[in-house]
Parts: C-alpha cells; structure tokens; sequence
C-alpha cells in the first residue's frame, strides 16, 4: 500500500462509523448489503493494462450488485484515452464519475457512456500556467473563447460588412433543409444570403424566407448549376441536394471554381464525395465538413471503436488539409493539423431531421463574416448547441425541432454577448 493510500486507511479507520476491512491475497468479499452505494477508487488514471485476478473478479462483483456506484476521477478499469485493447467486463460500471480537473478523452465517446455514467468536473486547483504549457491536441470549447471569435457590430457598420453568402440546398420534396439552413444562416448575423435552388421550389424559398435572394436553377428538381461566385464571401453547399448525375457534375465544377473561398460542405454533398473521392483532392484548404457518424463512414471508411474513429478523422483532415465537424454528443471539429476540440452545449432533443441542417446555415453564417474555417466550425457548433438547449428548456426534448433550434439562435447568442 503506497504511503497516501496507507495515510487515508488510517483517517478512516478514526472515523466512527467506517467499519474498514483490509482484504489479503485469497480472502473473500465482506457481504456488503447490494442496495449500498459503492465508491470506487480501485484505480485512477495512471491504469496502464486491462485488469486482471482479484482486482478483476472485485469489479465483476460490484458490477453484478447493480448498486449505485460513485466513481472517483474514472471509474476503474476505464483507460484515460484508447480503451482498443481493454475488455469491456473488467471496467467498473459507475453510476456518477467525479473527475478531477478536466474530463478523460475517453468520456466523451459514445462506448464509454455505460461505465462513466454522468459526469461532473470537480476542480483541484491545478495551476493555469502547468495546465497551459502541458501540450495537447484536445480541447474543451469554452463560452468566453465563443465570445471573442464574434464580429461585434458598431454603429456605422452596413449589411456589406457582414458577408454575402451563397447557400446549395434543397430538391424537389425535401425543401424544408434549405429553408432551415437559410433560416439559420440569417439569424446568425450574415449580411447578404443568396440560395440556389431547383426551379419549381422557387417560391418555397420565397415565402418561407423573404431576406434571402434566391437563384433559380434551370432544372425543375435538383442543383445542376451555380451563380458567377465573385460576389461570395463563402459558399454552403449539401443539404438536401441529393446524388444525381447532374448534381455531381455541379459539384465538380462548383470545386473547380471555389478557389480559396471559405466553404462548409454537408449532408449529399459530403455523399458525393464518398461516391466519388476523387473530388477530395479538389476541396480548397481548411473547407469545412459537417459529417454524422453515418456520412463519416461513407467517407473514411469503417472503424473498431470510438478513438480509431477519432484517428481516421484526424488523417482524413491532415491527408486532405480540412476540417471536420464529426456531429453527435461533444460534437468534435478537427483542425487541418489534428487539433480536437470538443463540444459540451447540446442535447438529445436535437437529435430529429434537420437538426444538421440548421448547423450547415449557421457555420456558413460565420464564415460570411470573416471567421477562419476553425473558428467559424468551433463557434457554430457551440452556437448551434447553445440554441438547442435553451429550445429543450422551453420545449422539451421530445418537442424539440429544428425550427425551435433556429427561433433560439438570437438569445443563444445574446447570453454568449453578457
Ligand atoms: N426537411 C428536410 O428536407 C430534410 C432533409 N434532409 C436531407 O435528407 C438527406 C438524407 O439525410 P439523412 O441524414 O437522413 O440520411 P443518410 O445520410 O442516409 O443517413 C442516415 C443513415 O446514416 C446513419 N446515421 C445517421 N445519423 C447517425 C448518427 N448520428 N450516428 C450513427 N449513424 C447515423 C444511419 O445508419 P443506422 O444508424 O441506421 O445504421 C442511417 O441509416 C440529406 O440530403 C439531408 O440533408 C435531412 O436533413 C432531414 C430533413
Ligand atoms: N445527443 C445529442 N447531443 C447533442 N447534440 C446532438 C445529439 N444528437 C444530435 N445532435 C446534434 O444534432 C445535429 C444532427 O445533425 P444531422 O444528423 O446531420 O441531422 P439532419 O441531417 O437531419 O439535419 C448535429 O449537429 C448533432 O450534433
């Protein structure tokens, strides 16, 4: 027993209440009422193996009593960061984590829900200038650095000095991810949008969402062509698009003449890109992607688990010089050099149609009003999350839709501002 472990076994042992036993090699359990709660402090971060004989057997046990368990820093058995070669039944399955300082990489993956449970950050006072020279490529999206990344508006400014944006979105039948996008492209604060759509959905465009203009494409159902791009600041394109011959080739060309314009590509148009991934190499330096997990895998293929999902992103965005939004629970943009930085707004109520749609419009926004490809994707997400949250206190999470998340995109970002 090391001399802190030793020096805490006594302070217990003065405790009145804490009957304290000290099990030896081969000695069983003491029966423990299984209605108890179980505070697991077995083994922190510093776990470098699986576990493995008592230790194992312990958290086996703890796990079959289905008692609340109270984990300290990471429940044990659980790696910090890749858990590829752990077993899943030798990790303890903890109810609440209090983790120390900062939450482990491995928390916000889908796969280690079962075992972290909810999850709070309890600080312990590390130094900011040890945690600031400590070299990482994970980051946590705070508000206050949200705030900084956004053009303040002064008195004499005008709708120039917000950016002209060019939105792609929208086929005959599924108008409602063009209109969303748009909506949410407006009420993020860009100056000027424009939206190309198919010819019989002018008037969708039209009614739904008079500031935007809109050009017409010459086919009835889908996006075959674009406008002169020299008045865009920044170009969306994917919602709702669809996969059609015709639209590819609009694509390519589209790629052909981006030059080195902000660009935020999603939904169909990241398909195209799957079905066709000779177009990668055609995107412009730092285009931002917006995958779900779904898109993803039609782009880099499939994984084992969530930190080999995490590395294929990250060759992905260093291979083709992009940034990625991986959306989801701690939605994650990735930089063109691997740089991660997680998302903590958000909720479960977004998970419903058009929920990505709305992102795409407000990431576009952003770009519009000068933001880097970085910025822009790390400051939507958390906007777009943000919205989301203050919709589900008003609505709920069953009722949350996509609109709600536009209607709650001003005081998201009004609350960012104080
Ligand atoms: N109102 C409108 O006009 C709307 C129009 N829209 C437009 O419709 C088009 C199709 O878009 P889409 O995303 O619904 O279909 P698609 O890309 O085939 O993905 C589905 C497959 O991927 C997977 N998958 C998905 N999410 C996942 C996740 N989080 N985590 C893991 N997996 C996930 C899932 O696989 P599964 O889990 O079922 O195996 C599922 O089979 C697109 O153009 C879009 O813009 C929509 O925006 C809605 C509103
Ligand atoms: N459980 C969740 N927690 C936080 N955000 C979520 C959750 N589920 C979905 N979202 C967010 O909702 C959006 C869904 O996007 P997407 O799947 O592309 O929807 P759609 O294609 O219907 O527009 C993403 O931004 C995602 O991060």
């Amino acid at each position: 027993m090391s001399d802190d472990a030793q020096t805490n076994r006594d302070r217990l042992r003065h405790l009145q209440q804490a009957v304290v036993y000290e099990l030896d090699k081969g000695d069983a359990l003491p029966q423990v009422d299984h209605q108890c709660v179980v505070i697991d402090g077995l083994f922190g971060s510093g776990l470098n193996r699986p576990l493995a004989g008592r230790a194992l057997e312990l958290v086996q046990t703890v796990n079959s009593w289905k008692a609340e368990v109270v984990a300290i820093d990471i429940p044990s058995g659980l790696m910090g960061e890749s858990n590829t070669d752990n077993h899943s039944d030798g990790i303890i399955k903890a109810t609440q984590t209090f983790t120390f300082q900062f939450p482990k990489l491995s928390f916000l993956f889908p796969e280690s829900a079962p075992y972290v449970g909810n999850w709070e950050v309890l600080p312990i006072g590390l130094h900011p200038d040890k945690i600031n020279a400590t070299p990482t490529s994970w980051f946590l999206t705070e508000a206050g650095r949200v705030k900084d990344l956004l053009k303040p508006r002064t008195r004499f400014m005008h709708k120039g000095h917000f950016g002209h944006v060019l939105l792609i979105a929208g086929s005959y039948g599924k108008m409602g991810a063009a209109v969303l996008a748009s909506r949410a492209c407006m009420k993020t604060g860009v100056g000027l949008l424009t939206v190309q759509v198919p010819h019989k959905t002018c008037h969708v465009l039209h009614c739904s969402v008079p500031e935007a203009m809109v050009n017409i494409d010459r086919s009835d159902l889908m996006f075959t062509e674009f406008p002169d791009l020299s008045p865009f600041k920044a170009v969306g394109v994917g919602p709702a698009i669809g996969c059609r011959s015709n639209s590819v080739l609009a694509l390519t060309d589209l790629l052909d003449q981006i030059g080195s314009r902000p660009m935020v590509l999603d939904a169909d148009a990241l398909n195209i890109l799957s079905n066709n991934p000779a177009l990668l190499e055609k995107l412009p330096e730092n285009a931002v992607l917006t995958p779900h997990p779904g898109e993803l895998k039609r782009l880099v293929g499939p994984w084992g688990d969530d930190f080999e999902r995490l590395q294929k992103v990250v060759a992905f965005c260093r291979k083709y010089q992009v940034v990625v939004v991986l959306k989801g629970a701690f939605t994650t943009v990735i930089s063109s050099n691997g740089e991660c930085h997680f998302n903590t707004t958000g909720n479960p109520g977004m998970a419903s149609a058009g929920s990505g749609d709305v992102l795409t419009g407000i990431i576009l926004s952003l770009l519009g009003q000068g933001l880097s490809s970085m910025d822009a994707a790390v400051a939507g997400v958390h906007i777009h999350g943000a919205a989301g949250d203050l919709a589900c206190a008003a609505e709920g999470e069953a009722a949350l839709t996509a609109s709600d998340i536009v209607s709650h995109l001003g005081k998201a970002i009004v609350a960012l501002q104080q």
